[in-house]
C-alpha cells in the first residue's frame, strides 16, 4: 500500500477519508478527541509538502438527512485549534458549492466536508455519489480506520475512481499494531475483554483464544459467565440466550492451554445509578436486588498481578460502568496496572474500542501505554481475521 509518508502531495488536493464520529455532549462539545488528534500527523504531512486538504467524515447514525445534532461544523473549532490552522467548513459535501471551495483551496488549507451520512447515498456504497465525491480532490487518502469495516461510498468504494490511493498514518499505525498482536506477540500474552455483552466480541475471543496464554473475563459480560456456571448474578446484566456459549468458550479454552481469570467478587449496587448504595459481593452470590456494576478489590487484585507479568496485552471492554465514577475504580485500576506493566515489564499494550480508549483517556493515561487504537468494530474484526472494505481499497 502507498504512504503518505512515500508521496508528495505538493499542488495535490488531497481527499482525505477520516473518521471523526466523536463523542458530543449535550452542548456539541467533544468530550473525547482522540480521534481527532490521531489523524493531525496525515494532514500535517499534506500540508508541509504544499498540499491542501479536504476532509471528509460520518458522525454519528443520522438517518433524516441534515441534523444540527450530527453536524460537523461542531468539529471545526476544536480541529482548527488542535491543528493550527484555520479549517473551512462546507455545509453540503457534494453539489455547486462544496465543489467550488474545494476548486478554490489553496496550498496549506483545510476544508472539511458536512456529514457524508445526511445522504443515505454513503451508507449504500452509491457509485455515483462516490464520483461526486472523488471529483472534489486529485488523490484519496484513507485514513479512518474506525470506518474501514464499512463498505461505504467513502471508504471502500470511491477508490475505483483514483489512481492515487494513499494510506494514511492513522490507517498505518492501527494495522502495524493489530498485525503486531496477532503475528509478534511475545508470551505471556494476556487478552482483557470486557464490556457490555459477549455477542460482541465472541469472534474475536475465539480466534484470541490460539494466541493468548491469559484471558481475562471482566465488565458487564462477566456475569452471564457467572450465571452458567450456576451462580447468583441478580439483577447484573445478562444475555439469557449466551449461557451455552459462555460454557463453551470456557471450556475450548481449557481444551487450548488458556488459563481463564474472571471475578473474585464484584460491586453491586441497588440500581443503575452512579449515586446507588453499593456493596461488595463475591462472584456468585449477588443478591437477587442487587447489580454488579463494577470488579470487587480482590478482583482488581487478581487481574493486576496477570497483567503485572504479561509481555504482550490487549486490552477492548471497560471492568465496569466507567461512566459512573463510583463504579469506574475497576477500570481505572486495570488501567493502572497496564500501564505499569508497559514501564516495568517493558510489555506492549494496545487499548482497542471506543469506551476503553475513553477510559484509559479519562484515567489520564491514554499516552502511558502502547498504542490506543482508534477502532472500535473495526478493531475487533481485523482482530478477528475479516478483510476490510476500507484497507481492500486502498490494495486494489
Ligand atoms: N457491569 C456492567 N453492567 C452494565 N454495563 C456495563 C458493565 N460493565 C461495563 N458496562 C458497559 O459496557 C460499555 C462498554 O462496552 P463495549 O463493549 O461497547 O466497549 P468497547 O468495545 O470499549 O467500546 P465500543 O463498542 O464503543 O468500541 C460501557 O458503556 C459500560 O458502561
Ligand atoms: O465509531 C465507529 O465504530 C465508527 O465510526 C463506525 O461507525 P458506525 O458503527 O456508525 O458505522
Amino acid at each position: 500500500m502507498r504512504t503518505v509518508d512515500s508521496f508528495d502531495f505538493a499542488g495535490k488536493k488531497a481527499l482525505v477519508r477520516v473518521d471523526f464520529n466523536v463523542p458530543l455532549n449535550e452542548r456539541f462539545e467533544i468530550t473525547d478527541d482522540t480521534r481527532i488528534k490521531a489523524t493531525i500527523p496525515t494532514i500535517r504531512k499534506i500540508l508541509a509538502d504544499g498540499g491542501s486538504v479536504i476532509l471528509m467524515s460520518h458522525l454519528g447514525r443520522p438517518k433524516d438527512g441534515p441534523t444540527e445534532k450530527y453536524s460537523l461544523k461542531h468539529i471545526v473549532t476544536p480541529l482548527s485549534l488542535i491543528l493550527g490552522v484555520s479549517v473551512k467548513f462546507a455545509d453540503d459535501c457534494v453539489g455547486e458549492q462544496a465543489k467550488e471551495q474545494a476548486a478554490s483551496l489553496q496550498p496549506g488549507e483545510v476544508l472539511l466536508l458536512e456529514n457524508l451520512r445526511f445522504y443515505k447515498e454513503e451508507e449504500k456504497g452509491d457509485v455515483q455519489f462516490a464520483q461526486k465525491l472523488a471529483e472534489l480532490g486529485d488523490v484519496w487518502v484513507n485514513d479512518a480506520f474506525g470506518t474501514a469495516h464499512r463498505a461505504h461510498a467513502s471508504t471502500a468504494v470511491i477508490g475505483q475512481f483514483f489512481t492515487d490511493k494513499i494510506c494514511g498514518k492513522v490507517m498505518q499505525a492501527e494495522i502495524d499494531n493489530a498485525r503486531h498482536i496477532l503475528e509478534n506477540a511475545e508470551k505471556p500474552f494476556t487478552a482483557i475483554m470486557g464490556g457490555a455483552k459477549i455477542s460482541d466480541k465472541i469472534l474475536i475471543i475465539e480466534r484470541l483464544l490460539d494466541k493468548v496464554d491469559n484471558l481475562i473475563i471482566g465488565g458487564g459480560m462477566t456475569y452471564t459467565f457467572t450465571k452458567a456456571l450456576g451462580g447468583n448474578i441478580g439483577k447484573s446484566l445478562l444475555e439469557a440466550d449466551k449461557l451455552d456459549l459462555a460454557l463453551s468458550i470456557l471450556e475450548k479454552a481449557k481444551e487450548k492451554g488458556v488459563k481463564v481469570y474472571m471475578p473474585l467478587d464484584n460491586v453491586a449496587a441497588d440500581s443503575f445509578s452512579n449515586e446507588a448504595p453499593r456493596a461488595t459481593y463475591a462472584t456468585g452470590e449477588i443478591p437477587d436486588d442487587k447489580e454488579g456494576l463494577d470488579i470487587g478489590p480482590k478482583t482488581i487484585e487478581l487481574f493486576s498481578s496477570v497483567v503485572a507479568s504479561s509481555k504482550t496485552i490487549l486490552w477492548n471492554g471497560p471492568m465496569g460502568v466507567f461512566e459512573f465514577p463510583n463504579f469506574a475504580i475497576g477500570t481505572n485500576a486495570i488501567a493502572e496496572a497496564v500501564v505499569k506493566a508497559t514501564d516495568d515489564n517493558n510489555a506492549f499494550s494496545l487499548i482497542g474500542g471506543g469506551d476503553s480508549a475513553a477510559a484509559i483517556n479519562n484515567a489520564g493515561y491514554g499516552d502511558r501505554v502502547s498504542y490506543v487504537s482508534t477502532g472500535g468494530g473495526a478493531l475487533l474484526e481485523y482482530m478477528e481475521g475479516k478483510t476490510l472494505p476500507g484497507v481492500a481499497a486502498l490494495e486494489n
